[in-house]
């Protein structure tokens, strides 16, 4: 969901550099084959994505929800020269599709691709990492994060996305509906959490950028 009217959506489009040549080729593709292409981050998120990475330089990534690895691309571009990007998704049927994309680009061999639940493979990952992407079901979001936090270095960065869940955030929750309760659960507990500071984007779905401190 947008949360800006659609004419400032298009001037920030417009004013945030244009996606490279394989990252419009992975979105378009993404569109016309694959099913709910919307969870695809898209260009504003991506450039966002990226630009945090040329922030911080990670050395290690973990993204929990590859979908068609857009936005595997996007945070790989500022790992340093011996860095690495682990990604995990519970589709087989993405992977050689993501895999065809990265391997167009000049990260393909730094983008470890993981197949399975992400909750079962987390813990066995030995790894201390500068970056997180939380992008997977919702219902495991806090989950997620209390598995990562300890593999986090201080200083490190998770970020966390749909985090106002189309606006159901701040809307009456029906009983029946996990994901949102999921949702204001996990907001919830980072705000209170004394180990990081956090501040809510309203970018696209709303993201969670949270610094270990
Ligand atoms: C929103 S999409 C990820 C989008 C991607 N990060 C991007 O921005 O282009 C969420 C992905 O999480 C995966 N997923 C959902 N539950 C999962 C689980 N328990 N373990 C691993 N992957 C999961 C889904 O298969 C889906 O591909």
């Amino acid at each position: 969901m947008e949360f800006l009217p659609p004419e400032l959506s298009a001037y920030a489009d417009a004013h945030t550099t244009p996606e490279s040549e394989l990252l419009k080729r992975l979105n378009r593709n993404t569109h016309a084959h694959m099913l709910r292409p919307r969870m695809l981050s898209g260009h504003m998120q991506g450039r966002l994505l990226a630009m945090i990475s040329h922030m911080l330089r990670p050395r290690r990534i973990l993204e929990i929800g590859t979908y068609t690895g857009y936005s595997a691309l996007c945070l790989a571009e500022g790992l340093t020269d011996d860095g690495r990007l682990i990604t995990i998704d519970n589709n087989e049927e993405l992977e050689d599709f993501a895999r065809s994309y990265w391997n167009e680009s000049p990260y393909g061999d730094r983008i470890d691709f993981r197949l399975g639940n992400a909750p079962d493979l987390i813990p066995d990952i030995d790894e201390v990492f500068d970056l997180v992407f939380i992008d997977a079901d919702k219902q495991n979001y806090a989950l997620y994060y209390d598995l990562v936090l300890d593999k986090v270095r201080p200083g490190g960065i998770l970020l966390a996305d749909n985090v106002l869940w189309s606006g159901k955030v701040v809307e009456p929750v029906k009983p029946s509906d996990k994901d949102t309760k999921a949702v204001l659960a996990f907001n919830e507990k980072v705000q209170h959490d004394p180990r990081v500071d956090n501040i809510l984007l309203p970018i696209r779905d709303g993201l969670l950028m949270i610094r270990k401190r």
